[in-house]
C-alpha cells in the first residue's frame, strides 16, 4: 500500500490515496502503523475518498484505531495532497467529513507546491446535548467542573468533534499523562473527549497543550485549537483573532462571535512517501 506521511504543525498522519488503494480494516491498520516502534508513526490514518458532495473525502482514524468525525490539522494536509498529487488545479476546495462539507482555500508556493491552507471550519457547537457533555445547563462556558478531585472551569465546545476547554496556570509542566486519561474517560463526556489545557497570555495569543481522544498527547490539534479560540472569545478573554501556540507551532484563528463561521489557517508539510506491506 502506497502511503505518505504528513503533518500540521507537528501532528501528524499517514495519508493513503483510496482513489488508488483499497483498505480494508482502516481500524485495525490506524493502529499498527501509528505505533512508533514498530509501524511508520502516527497520531492515526487518513483515507482521501472520493465524495458525492464535494470535491473529495476525509475519512480519519485516531492511533486507537476510533473513527474520529472532523481533523483540523489533517484536512489541511489533504488539501495539499490533492493539490501537490495533481488530483485538482482547484486552490478553492469543498472536502467532505463526517461533521460535514468544510471549505479550503490553498496557498501556493513559488515551487508550485501548497504550504498554507485556510479552512472554513463552521459554526462551533455549544448546546450540551450536541458536544455531547452531560451538564444540567443547555451550554458549558466557564463552569465549575471537578475532575480527579481537581477542580476546573469549563468550557465545552464541539467543532465536529467534542473538546473540554480547562485554563491552568502551568501549562508547560502539567502532567498531560495523568490529566488527560482522566477527562477523556470521564463518564460525562460519553463519546469520550478531546482536551485543550490552556493559558491565554495576552488578547492575541494563547498557549495551548491537547490530550486527544483516541491519540493521547499530540504536538497540536486543529479543531482543539478552533475550540480554544471560541471558549477564550466567549469568555472575553481575547479578540476576534487569535494565534494559538501549541507544541508544534502556530495556528491562525479568526472568529467573530455566535451566528458566524470559525477561519483556521496554518502549515500542511509532506514529510516522506513510502509502501506499507499488508
Ligand atoms: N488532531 C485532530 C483531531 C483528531 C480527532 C480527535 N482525536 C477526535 O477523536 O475527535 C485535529 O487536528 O483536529
Amino acid at each position: 500500500m502506497k502511503f505518505t506521511k504528513m503533518h500540521g504543525i507537528g501532528n501528524d498522519y499517514v495519508y493513503v490515496n483510496c482513489f488508488k488503494e483499497e483498505v480494508k480494516d482502516p481500524e485495525n491498520l490506524s493502529i499498527k502503523l501509528s505505533n512508533r516502534h514498530t509501524g511508520i508513526g502516527s497520531d492515526g490514518l487518513i483515507l482521501i475518498k472520493p465524495s458525492t458532495k464535494a470535491d473529495f473525502f476525509m475519512d480519519m482514524y485516531n492511533a486507537d484505531g476510533s473513527r474520529g468525525k472532523m481533523c483540523g490539522n489533517g484536512i489541511r494536509c489533504v488539501g495539499k495532497y490533492v493539490y501537490d498529487h495533481k488530483m485538482t488545479d482547484k486552490t478553492s476546495l469543498s472536502i467532505e467529513t463526517l461533521s460535514g462539507i468544510k471549505y479550503l482555500e490553498l496557498n501556493v508556493g513559488e515551487d508550485g507546491k501548497v504550504i498554507l491552507v485556510k479552512v472554513n471550519m463552521g459554526e462551533p457547537i455549544l448546546k450540551t446535548k450536541d458536544i455531547p457533555v452531560v451538564f444540567d445547563k443547555e451550554r458549558v462556558i466557564n463552569e465549575p467542573f471537578t475532575v480527579d478531585g481537581i477542580n476546573y472551569n469549563l468550557t465545552a465546545v464541539s467543532m465536529g468533534n467534542p473538546h473540554a476547554i480547562v485554563y491552568i496556570d502551568d501549562v508547560d509542566g502539567l502532567e498531560i499523562e495523568k490529566t488527560g486519561p482522566k477527562f477523556e474517560f470521564d463518564s460525562r463526556f460519553p463519546e469520550r473527549v478531546n482536551t485543550e489545557f490552556v493559558k491565554v497570555l495576552d488578547r492575541k495569543n494563547i498557549q495551548m497543550r491537547v490530550w486527544e481522544r483516541g491519540s493521547g498527547e499530540t504536538m497540536a490539534c486543529g479543531t482543539g485549537a478552533c475550540a480554544v479560540a471560541t471558549a477564550s472569545i466567549l469568555n472575553g478573554y481575547v479578540d476576534n483573532d487569535v494565534t494559538i501556540h501549541l507544541l508544534g507551532g502556530d495556528l491562525t484563528i479568526s472568529w467573530e462571535g455566535e451566528g458566524n463561521d470559525l477561519y483556521m489557517k496554518g502549515n500542511a508539510v509532506t514529510v516522506f512517501e513510502g509502501d506499507y506491506p499488508v
